[in-house]
């Protein structure tokens, strides 16, 4: 079949009709083979007996194989190529198909078509002649790009197999590569646009990937723009201290030297990022005034008088001396007390961001503290996070459960947040994914916590601990009828003339199906009479007056005072 001058092929081959793409002479081509034809064709030719390069099939292109062996074959192209099946895979899911890896060697032209079953067989006569192949990566590295190109424009492609004079596959070739280099020379202009180039770019040829427009709007310091210009001019504008500035040019640096598709590239520019966004000079202004401090509270929480009386002094203190270092104040109680939201309604009086950070069942120093950066998924700990997510330096940092911290082999949070409360230290905290120190002296940090029992001993130490006792049952009722009702009411959609809850009825709620020092499920019990009165508003029944038997008809029995 080869010879010194270039291969010759067989004048009789077998057929594989395809529709899926073009092989030209040259190029790689995966084909699914799934066609009875076909299929025969494969076992018959390629998998039995000689080796699968001594075997040339004719790949005819634009030709539907039919389903039924018993169907007639329809109208064959007039030109195909013959190719080397350098792979055949099998495969019986999802269906009974071969896949077969081809490359062309030469055109050829159908004569005459000599047999249709098992599978096509044909009388062809070679075009062309190609030196012989020397190796198989060339080949595929040589026209991969052609091969994309082919499976684009089909129909394109076709013309250029079925030019069989070289001058003519020139002149049908070379329009294609131009739209092509044209089309990358765009594709590379909507990647990295320059910086100064604030004018609308609207690509309305889509002459390289039909059915595809770009449009681009730029402007300026747009997110697709020159990244690492605007991240430069962000870096400049951060008004970051003089460690974390060197650290970031440093990193620009190196950043403009990577190219995009190094992994790294993505890992420093999210560092920088981050940086950028971190409030390393923003706060907020306080505007505390001590009488509507004490409004506040005392609007928000009924009773806990101890409590509001030392958060004022707190405040107040604050008010002389605004460069106040600690105390921390932690306030210990029982679920449901009202220990969070004081928290809340502190942030509010101070006009002030507050941020939550749940610390139940953190056992990872890291949480705190971030990962280094070698780490794989590597990210800054919740402190830094919090300070993302607020966007100033002077939030209120409310440490929720401090007693239910863990320990684990990766650490200890605990030991992590000694450096975090104590006045002393906390200017300079380093989280150990930025790297460098972040002061968060500016930062109003509040703990609260069930039980002083498991704190640890050195972090208890840096904290004033301020008691949250349980409420009695006058107060109970007095904070269901002023708070929890109200919000109850307002959460179900409900107004006060559609339900009202005697006092009576809320002492019985409270005796009967609630047991707790707190009133969370209290406020639970009064959300599912709403839910109920809500079911009946909306069936039609206005001015809905819930009496005290209607509280026990939509509760459970009283034998079982959990379950409501
Ligand atoms: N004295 C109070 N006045 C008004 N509402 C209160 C009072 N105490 C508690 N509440 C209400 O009770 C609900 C639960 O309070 P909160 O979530 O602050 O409890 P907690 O003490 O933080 O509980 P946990 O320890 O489980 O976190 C909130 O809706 C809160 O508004």
């Amino acid at each position: 079949m080869s010879s010194s001058g270039g291969i010759q092929i067989p004048g009789r081959l077998p057929l594989l009709l395809t529709q899926e793409g073009v092989l030209l002479p040259g190029s790689t081509m995966r084909l699914s083979v799934d066609t009875p034809r076909n299929m025969q064709l494969v076992r018959s030719r390629l998998l039995r007996g000689t080796s699968l390069k001594s075997t040339i099939i004719g790949v005819i292109p634009n030709t539907r194989d039919p389903e039924h062996e018993a169907d007639e074959l329809p109208t064959l192209h007039s030109i195909g190529t013959a190719g080397l099946a350098v792979q055949v895979v099998g495969s019986n899911w999802p269906k009974p198909h071969y896949t077969l890896l081809i490359t062309g060697v030469c055109r050829f032209r159908v004569s005459s078509l000599l047999k249709q079953r098992p599978f096509a067989l044909a009388e062809v006569e070679q075009l062309d002649k190609l030196e012989e192949l020397t190796s198989t990566e060339e080949v595929t590295a040589e026209d991969g790009e052609l091969q994309e190109l082919s499976q684009r424009f089909y129909q394109a492609a076709l013309q250029v197999l079925d030019a069989v004079s070289l001058e003519e596959r020139f002149k049908k070739t070379l329009p294609l590569l131009t739209r092509q280099i044209e089309g990358l020379k765009l594709l590379q202009k909507t990647r990295s646009p320059r910086p100064d180039d604030e004018k609308r770019v609207t690509f309305s040829s889509c002459a390289v990937f039909p059915g595809r427009q770009f449009s681009l709007d730029e402007e300026g310091e747009d997110e697709d723009g020159d990244d690492t210009a605007a991240l430069e001019r962000k870096v400049h504008r951060a008004n970051m201290p003089e460690a974390a500035l060197k650290v970031c040019v440093k990193e620009l640096k190196r950043l403009k030297k990577m190219p995009q598709s190094m992994p790294e590239y993505a890992l420093t520019r999210n560092y920088l990022d981050l940086m950028v966004e971190l409030p390393w000079s923003k706060s907020t202004k306080d505007c505390l005034d001590i009488q509507a401090a004490r409004i506040l509270l005392d609007n928000d929480h009924y009773a806990m008088d101890k409590l509001k009386r030392r958060v004022l002094e707190y405040l107040a203190v604050r008010q002389l001396k605004a460069s106040l270092k600690g105390p921390i104040l932690c306030f210990v109680g029982p679920p449901g007390v009202g220990k969070t939201s004081v928290g809340r309604s502190i942030a509010r009086t101070l006009g002030r961001e507050f941020h939550r950070i749940a610390l139940g069942g953190v056992c990872d120093q890291s949480d705190i503290r971030g990962h280094r950066r070698t780490y794989v998924g590597s990210m800054p700990g919740r402190i830094i996070n919090g300070l993302k997510t607020v966007g100033v330096n002077n939030p209120v940092f409310l440490l929720d459960e401090v007693d239910k911290l863990g320990k684990s082999l990766q650490g200890d949070p605990a030991a992590a947040l000694l450096e975090v409360l104590d006045p002393e230290q906390n200017h300079s905290f380093t989280d150990h994914y930025l790297n460098v120190a972040f002061d968060l002296s500016q930062v109003l940090f509040i703990a609260t916590a069930n039980t002083t029992a498991t704190i640890p001993p050195a972090l208890l130490d840096r904290m004033e601990v301020l008691q949250v006792p349980g409420y009695t049952q006058e107060e109970k009722v007095e904070i269901a009828h002023r708070h929890l009702i109200p919000n109850q009411l307002e959460q179900h959609g409900l107004t006060p003339q559609q339900l009202q809850i005697p006092q009576d009825s809320t002492q019985e709620v409270i005796t009967r199906y609630t047991r707790e020092a707190g009133v969370r499920s209290l406020e639970r019990k009064i959300g599912a009479i709403c839910r109920a009165v809500a079911v009946k508003v909306a069936e039609g029944q206005k001015e809905e007056e819930v009496k005290r038997d209607d509280a026990r008809q939509h509760g459970p029995a009283p034998s079982s005072p959990h379950c409501l």
